[in-house]
């Protein structure tokens, strides 16, 4: 396929998207068992024309004047494509399949519209409504660090250290453009795709197959880190899902002591078993049985709580949920953080840790949660953050996240991450 059909496509995928509001990554696929001569190249340039186009839908519309999808697909040509109208029209120009040029009015728009002056959510890229909890944690940053979140991802690995080296992970993968990711001595990145570009499958390598490494947000790597597990501990996983967090406790248990791996959805589990073998973990048990766990009440040194989230902090790689994110949902998704925090507590042991995380920036869904807990829960204080962090990134240096009340949070312009929120409760001993 040529540009002008990977474009159409790509508008016809965004509409499908808007009008039945689904996920994007559903809209893909089907569009790709509709069009099974398109090829992996052919697949590659689509999503990253729709992708771009939803991570900056507010500020691409702004700028040309119109919301219309084929306008908005223009414009991530224009934009996270980088290619000029002169060079869009050279490519299309004798190709059947594309779909009708560029306006002249749209494209004047694009020219002579400077997005400094638009309103500060579509600047920031966000729902309107969703401004003023991004104002509350960030205040005059929140917009810098909601456009942050509409730039185009990095892929990020974990280094399996019960495995590999860093070294031997960066040789493997050099020609996938794989470099030392910022902060963590144990992170790999590759960085955003330039361009109409296109990222490797890195877990068609070899050394993913060998357990080598994981792909994980360096985010995410962090809260692992955080949550401080330590070789012979007794750790519960309350929320472990697919075990991405499960895997780097493991690896920091250098396979010593136990994890207890549990999900309230059993399906979110089924990933787990393979990535465990993969990855040589043996100390790890999965749990799907809440009854399961009624043994471990009061025994544990760590319980960690990756709770539901509404996943505000991962827009850069799902800015579909962005769009679809309502207020109702948010509403929902704090009443199961709390019944999520309130279940877990009852495994701590006296002097154990409750790590409570979310992939959300929201404070309602953070700091607000944490300070709910700590006032239901007397026999559990707040440990501070900031040894926190120092402790889990001694490399830091100047780079920090911001430390509202009761944990830190992380973002793209803070710590090169996706956005998280991690906080440290101890209990009474
Ligand atoms: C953010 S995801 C976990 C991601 C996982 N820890 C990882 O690092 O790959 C949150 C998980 O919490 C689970 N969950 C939701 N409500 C729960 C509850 N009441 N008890 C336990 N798990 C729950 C969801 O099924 C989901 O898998």
């Amino acid at each position: 396929m040529r540009l002008g059909g990977r474009l159409q496509a790509a508008i016809e995928i965004l509409d499908d998207i808007e009008t039945r509001k689904r996920p994007a990554s559903d809209a893909l696929k089907d569009w790709g068992l509709a069009h099974r001569f398109a090829g992996a190249g052919d697949r590659a340039v689509i999503g990253n024309i729709v992708y771009d186009a939803l991570r900056r839908k507010l500020s691409i519309a702004w700028r040309m004047d119109s919301a219309d999808a084929r306008d908005i697909a223009y414009g991530a040509l224009l934009s996270d494509a980088e290619m000029s109208a002169e060079a869009i029209n050279a490519e299309l120009a004798d190709d059947k399949f594309a779909p009708a040029p560029l306006d002249a009015e749209r494209l004047a728009a694009w020219e002579s519209r400077d997005l400094a002056e638009a309103p500060d959510h579509i600047r920031a890229d966000v729902p309107e409504w969703c401004a003023p909890h991004l104002e509350a944690l960030f205040g005059n940053d929140w917009v810098r660090e909601g456009a942050a979140l509409a730039a185009r991802p990095p892929v990020d690995l974990r280094v399996n250290t019960l495995k590999a080296s860093r070294a031997k992970v960066l040789k493997e993968l050099a020609r996938a453009g794989a470099a030392e990711a910022p902060l963590l001595a144990g992170a790999v990145r590759i960085p955003p795709l330039r361009a109409l570009g296109r990222h490797p499958n890195v877990q068609a390598e070899p050394a993913f197959q060998k357990g080598w490494f994981e792909v994980q947000d360096l985010g995410s790597q962090i809260a692992g880190l955080v949550a401080g597990a330590e070789p012979g501990q007794q750790v519960l996983d309350y929320c472990a899902g697919a075990g991405g967090k499960t895997l780097a406790l493991a690896a920091m248990m250098e396979n010593r002591g136990q994890i207890h791996a549990f999900d309230a959805e059993k399906p979110r589990l089924a990933p787990i078993f393979d990535r465990l073998k993969r990855a040589g973990v043996r100390n790890t048990q999965v749990h799907a049985n809440p009854e399961d766990l009624v043994q471990f009440e009061g025994q544990m040194d760590i319980v960690l709580t990756d709770a539901p989230c509404t996943g505000s902090g991962t827009w850069r790689r799902r800015p579909d949920a962005k769009w679809r994110l309502s207020p109702q949902q948010l509403e929902r998704r704090e009443i199961e953080q709390r019944e999520v925090l309130d279940a877990a507590k009852r495994y701590v042991k006296p002097g154990g840790r409750l790590v409570y995380v979310t992939c959300s920036l929201f404070a309602s869904e953070n700091n607000l949660q944490v300070e709910a807990f700590l006032r239901e829960n007397p026999d559990y204080s707040e440990v501070d953050a900031k040894p926190l962090w120092q402790a889990a990134v001694p490399g830091a240096g100047e780079i920090a996240p911001i430390f509202p009340s009761h944990g830190m949070v992380l973002s793209p312009e803070r710590t090169f991450s996706d956005g998280f929120f991690i906080s440290v409760l101890k209990k009474a001993g």
